[in-house]
């Protein structure tokens, strides 16, 4: 996923490092024989980074895992058919993981198809299609996908969700990942309602090193964003990540200031903003789902962070909400730290979820 990250690429993807002192061009111009330098293909190096990052996201969805899959392995262990006893057991267990009463009755329903036209008959099969099944409410969803990145200009991103979901830790990690594929970022800092905000996003913004564009406590968000916009366009930045408050007096308030920024954004500058990224914290469960509706009926939401999924065991959430929401996932948080945002991706995802305790990623 994500081509938000290959477009200025322009260092070739790195193997491991050796350092300047070790190189092999260095060695044969200081000594006729050099040592021997371990160098590992670039094939290789890229398949461990693989199961590297497949091996830590497994390991930060282990609150889930120690549930959920635990829980599917220990239902199915022994069982010799699917009778109406295990397919209750087994809603019970889809709904403790936050899949939601209806996406636990769609994946029940599927499992039921396939039992009566007796192409499921083993219990342990069960697992694979509810993990295909739930992949496919996932690819659904991505499917709906109407990115659309500028050829020219800046790329902007209105970043929303409720307060304390971690909309700005988010966009401190996604300001990385633009930094990290040689992308210039600006972060603009569009809520004015808490002094804290502001200050929380300039540091994000020393951290990464990229400017921040902030008004004093209090201003007009879209005058914010209005400024922040010519400044980007005349100083050719790649990316701008616009941080907006998450509580304001009332809920319709806070509704009707993102719609103006949204206004004044189109304004400025024609077909922004291109994404609106809407940022759920996992651990709310169904309450994610009632904001996703709430954010999408007022400014139409275009992609989702989930934050978070390294604190829940529920992390069926996310097939729920994709079923629920039609809108894809872009990114989910599985720490504090900087790296800790992965790109969503269906495949490795639904792979860490079901993966058992016993087996390990070599296998
Ligand atoms: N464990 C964990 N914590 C996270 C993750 N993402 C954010 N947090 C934490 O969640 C808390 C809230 O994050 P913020 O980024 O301040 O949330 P916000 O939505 O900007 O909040 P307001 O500024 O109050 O609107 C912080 O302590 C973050 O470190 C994550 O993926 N995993």
């Amino acid at each position: 996923m994500l081509g938000w990250f290959k477009k200025k690429k322009q260092t070739p993807e790195k193997t491991t490092e050796i350092p300047e002192s070790e190189s092999p061009v260095q060695e044969e111009k200081q000594s006729p024989e050099p040592a021997p330098v371990e160098t590992v293909p670039i094939k290789e190096s890229r398949e461990n980074k693989k199961k590297n990052l497949f091996s830590r996201l497994s390991e930060r969805l282990s609150k889930t895992r120690s549930t959920f899959t635990y829980q599917l392995d220990t239902l199915f262990l022994g069982k010799r058919e699917i009778d109406n006893e295990l397919l209750d057991d087994l809603e019970e267990i889809l709904i403790t993981a936050d899949l939601g009463v209806a996406t636990t009755q769609e994946l029940l329903e599927h499992a039921r198809r396939k039992v009566k036209r007796k192409e499921l008959t083993d219990p342990a099969a069960l697992k694979d299609t509810l993990k295909e099944k739930i992949k496919a409410f996932i690819l659904d969803a991505v499917a709906n996908d109407e990115l659309r990145m500028p050829d020219k200009g800046p790329f902007v991103i209105m970043v929303i969700g409720v307060n304390g979901v971690g909309k700005t830790t988010t966009i401190g990690k996604i300001a990385h990942k633009f930094q990290q594929s040689g992308q210039s970022v600006m972060l603009v800092a569009a809520d004015t309602f808490r002094a804290a905000a502001v200050s929380q996003l300039q540091i994000w913004g020393e951290r990464n090193n990229v400017p921040v564009v902030a008004h004093q406590e209090g201003a007009d968000p879209s005058s914010v964003v209005f400024d922040a916009l010519g400044t980007a366009v005349s100083q050719n930045i790649d990316v701008v990540l616009v941080d907006t408050a998450g509580r304001l007096h009332t809920q319709a308030n806070l509704m009707e200031e993102l719609k103006k920024i949204k206004r004044v954004m189109g304004k400025k500058l024609a077909g922004s903003p291109h994404e609106i990224l809407l940022v759920i914290d996992a651990t709310t469960g169904q309450n994610g789902i009632s904001q996703a509706r709430l954010f999408d009926d007022a400014v139409t939401i275009t992609g989702m962070a989930l934050t978070k999924l390294d604190g829940t065991s529920k992390g069926g959430i996310v097939a729920n909400i994709c079923r629920e929401i039609k809108v894809p996932i872009r990114f989910i948080g599985i720490g504090e730290q900087m790296d800790d945002l992965r790109d969503f991706n269906a495949d490795e995802f639904t792979e860490a979820l079901f993966q058992s305790d016993t087996r390990t990623v070599d296998e």
